[in-house]
């Protein structure tokens, strides 16, 4: 690559572009910044041009890729010197590369590859800034490149797969707005499990550059709502708190079975008398509402369901209302309950064998369990499945949970505390319990957050599920 014709004829200023595809690590220290301190590691390329690395969370001994089942956060910054360290406020590359950092850091696992050469879109210091100068005359970036004989992306991106693949990264969470990054990342073999925009604010000296890089470029639009991105399958996210707390459960790849508790302090989910009015906060049911809108199914005991008579759909946040689920092996669930009667969404009524079920409402299908034996976990999520019911929610109440927990079914727990002593009362979670406390179960912790006055905790139980512990059933 690298020529660009102009009217036919090869236009002489096109410089035939080094495309350094191998690189050497040359240094590896550290870097205290004002987001934190990172590992920082330098590279010269086989053209000879210098890169670096700031990582955090990354190391040679680790397996990037398995770490808590997260693919690392990927920033690929091309250099631009008047950006990154002048603070141009002709384009947005300052601001993406501190917001980058920013973000990396705040997850812990990830890098910044800072590539070299890669200036002016490749074309070089001196030949952006002539640019700038047929900019300043109304041409756009686009056109400023190619009136100057180059193309308007001379970007390769060989030394970045090179110096990913040295530090052990084949699977990346991209930070970028510029879906072509993705595919020739792809190319490479570097695995992009999904994209990030990385949208800083709008400047009025860079509106024009920006727009043009949208409609020319093929860049990402300045504004996505973050929500309905996610609700929308999560094909190119926005970088964003829900982004960053939800993007795994609509990822392909992502977990299939969450489950979710609010408890108190001392770990009940109601009082004794089973009022359960509320133990966690309205932020968390905002929170335990997304849960609903991203899954397709929300599963509940019938205990639960005739104890609080809940509705299960999503009215906290816009979102398509899962179908919901109760086990009632029993046919105990009353025939006035909300899941019965409220037609807002359907309701997959799953009862023993033998039970007669009370005639119900054309949003409820009944379905007989296939066998004398219990309602186990891995039987109804294949249930779930035949009905194309992957994703699913199990949301309550605690022995609910607890069995499909035990079952080794649950791939995330988020597990809200909120600071209330009930001191007795229906318990949340409860496992068989071990002897020895180097037994008990300590799953990795993929994220924390403060909602309200709550903590929610979301568990990697899948990552509990390979180690050698057998989960008693
Ligand atoms: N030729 C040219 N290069 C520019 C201009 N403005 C910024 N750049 C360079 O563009 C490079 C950054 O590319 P961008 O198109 O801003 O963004 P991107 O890297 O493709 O996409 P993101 O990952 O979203 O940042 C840097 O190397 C800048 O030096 C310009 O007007 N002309
Ligand atoms: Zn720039």
């Amino acid at each position: 690559m690298g020529r660009t014709i102009l009217g036919g004829v090869t236009s002489s200023l096109a410089i035939p572009l080094p495309d350094p595809s191998s690189v050497e690590r040359l240094a590896d220290t550290v870097l205290p910044t004002r987001h934190g301190t990172f590992r920082m590691t330098a590279y010269r390329d086989d053209v000879g041009l210098e890169h670096v690395v700031l990582s955090v969370g990354i190391t040679d001994e680790s397996a990037p890729g398995h770490h808590i089942g997260r693919a690392p956060l990927v920033r690929v910054h091309s250099e631009c010197l008047t950006g990154d360290a002048l603070g141009s406020r002709r384009c947005d590359c300052g601001e993406q590369l501190q917001r980058a950092l920013h973000l990396i850091m705040q997850d812990g696992y990830g890098a910044l590859v800072y590539v070299g050469g890669h200036e002016g879109r490749g074309i070089g210091l001196v030949e952006k800034l002539r640019a700038y100068e047929l900019q300043d005359t109304g041409v756009d970036t686009v056109d400023a490149n190619l009136r100057l004989g180059h193309d308007a992306d001379q970007r390769t991106y060989g030394q970045t797969a090179a110096m990913l693949k040295d530090l052990g990264i084949r699977v990346v969470r991209l930070l970028s707005c510029n879906p072509a990054k993705q595919e020739a990342l792809t190319e490479l073999g570097v695995r992009v499990v999904s994209r990030q925009s990385l949208i800083v604010p709008r400047r009025p000296e860079n509106a024009a550059y920006l727009r043009t890089k949208r409609e020319r470029m093929g860049h990402d639009p300045e504004s996505v709502d973050e929500w309905q991105a996610l609700l929308h399958g999560g094909g190119v996210l926005t970088t964003g708190v829900l982004t960053e707390r939800y993007a795994d459960l609509v990822h392909p790849d992502g977990p299939k079975v969450i489950a979710q508790l609010g408890q108190s302090m001392d770990g009940f989910i109601a009082s004794r008398t089973g009022d359960a009015v509320f133990v966690t906060g309205e932020e968390d049911r905002e929170h335990l509402h997304r849960l609903r809108a991203l899954v397709d199914a929300v599963v509940v005991g019938s205990a639960t369901a005739a104890a609080d008579d809940p509705q299960l759909t999503v009215r906290a946040v816009p979102g398509p209302h899962p179908t919901r689920v109760v086990l009632d092996p029993r046919g105990t669930l009353p025939g006035d309950s909300r899941l019965l009667t409220d037609a807002t969404a359907p309701t997959l009524w799953i009862v023993g064998q033998g039970v007669e079920p009370v005639p119900a409402g054309d949003h409820v299908e009944v379905v007989a369990w296939h066998s004398e034996g219990p309602m186990d976990p891995a039987g109804v999520l294949s249930l779930l499945r035949e009905r194309g019911l992957e994703r699913v929610l199990v949301e309550g109440g605690g022995r609910l949970v607890t069995a499909f927990v035990e079952a080794g079914m649950v791939d995330r727990l988020y597990l809200t505390v909120a600071p209330v002593l009930i001191g007795d009362g229906v318990p949340g979670l409860r496992l068989a319990g071990t002897d020895r406390l180097a037994d008990a179960l300590r799953p990795p912790v993929v994220r924390r957050w403060q909602a309200g006055e709550d903590i929610v905790t979301e568990l990697d139980l899948a990552a509990t599920r390979t180690a050698s512990r057998v989960m008693p059933v």
